[in-house]
């Protein structure tokens, strides 16, 4: 997936500028930056779930802008941050929205609609909750069930925000555990800068709405800047079992002796 020149402002202010980008393809591009840095504006505007004032997001060659919704559905899906379902559904019929690009308004769910549904909520533990109502789930399971409704979609591209926000340590690593799996060209935001080493293959560093870094993580995840971007004292290290960088923090005010 490439970015080129992506902008969008509003009201006269700049939030998100000339984003170049490149997320390799079957890889996780990790993308990092502090608060209100852009992350959301910029997965939206790839998502055409906004409209970017300028740029264009190509997939495979294909610019997605001049894509048809439901070719699009097809090549792309999305799990947002603050993903709302109010409705009184089931969980099952919650992941079975992902087939809804591959029929017919009229058509109901095949077998083989059904059979990639409980696929997917069994690779995101969930499949013991298929006839819950949906809205009776806690935060970190309807995060979990909207990646199984994102992977029954089949897509190319995987967009997500910050898909670890509402999990526990074993559910952030087996979610992302199963991205990395899955083999799709994967586009998430994420907070959590240690799960990014593990995680990622690739990560783009935005500030103020610009791209600062970007590359693999050991180039990019380095004392210098994690204090410049995200202003934090911080040791990279190696994780002994991965080799990927291990960060540790420094609290904020605590001299460290030399
Ligand atoms: N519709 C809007 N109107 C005005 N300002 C907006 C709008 N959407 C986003 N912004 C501003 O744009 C900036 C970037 O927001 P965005 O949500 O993309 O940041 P983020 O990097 O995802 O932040 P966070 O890490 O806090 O989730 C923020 O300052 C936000 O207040």
């Amino acid at each position: 997936m490439k970015v080129h020149e992506l902008s969008w402002s509003i009201k006269g202010t700049v939030i998100i500028d000339g984003i170049v980008l490149h997320a390799p393809h079957g890889k996780i591009t990790g993308l990092l930056g502090p608060n209100g840095s852009g992350k959301t504006t910029l997965l939206r505007a790839v998502a055409r779930l906004a409209r970017a004032d300028r740029g264009a997001v190509h997939l495979d060659g294909s610019d997605l802008a001049r894509l048809r919704r439901r070719d699009l559905a097809r090549r792309l899906a999305v799990v947002e941050q603050h993903a709302g379902t109010d409705l009184d559904v089931s969980v099952l019929d919650v992941v079975l929205l992902g087939r809804t690009p591959y029929r017919s308004a009229l058509q109901s769910d095949s077998e083989q609609d059904r059979r990639l549904a409980f696929e997917a909520l069994a690779q995101v533990n969930m499949a013991e909750f298929a006839s819950r109502r949906w809205n009776t789930l806690s935060g970190g399971e309807k995060q979990r069930v909207h990646l199984a409704r994102a992977l029954t979609q089949r897509p190319a591209l995987l967009v997500l925000d910050e898909p670890t926000n509402h999990l526990d340590i074993a559910h952030a690593l087996s979610l992302l555990a199963l991205v990395q799996r899955a083999g799709l060209t994967t586009f998430a935001a994420l907070h959590d800068l240690n799960l990014a080493a593990m995680y990622c293959d690739h990560l783009v560093v935005l500030r103020e709405g610009r791209v600062v870094a970007g590359g693999a993580p050991h180039d990019v995840l380095t004392p210098e800047l994690l204090m410049d971007v995200f202003d934090v004292r911080a040791d990279v290290g190696r994780h002994p079992e991965t080799g990927r960088p291990l960060l540790t923090f420094h609290p904020p005010g605590v001299v460290v002796p030399s």
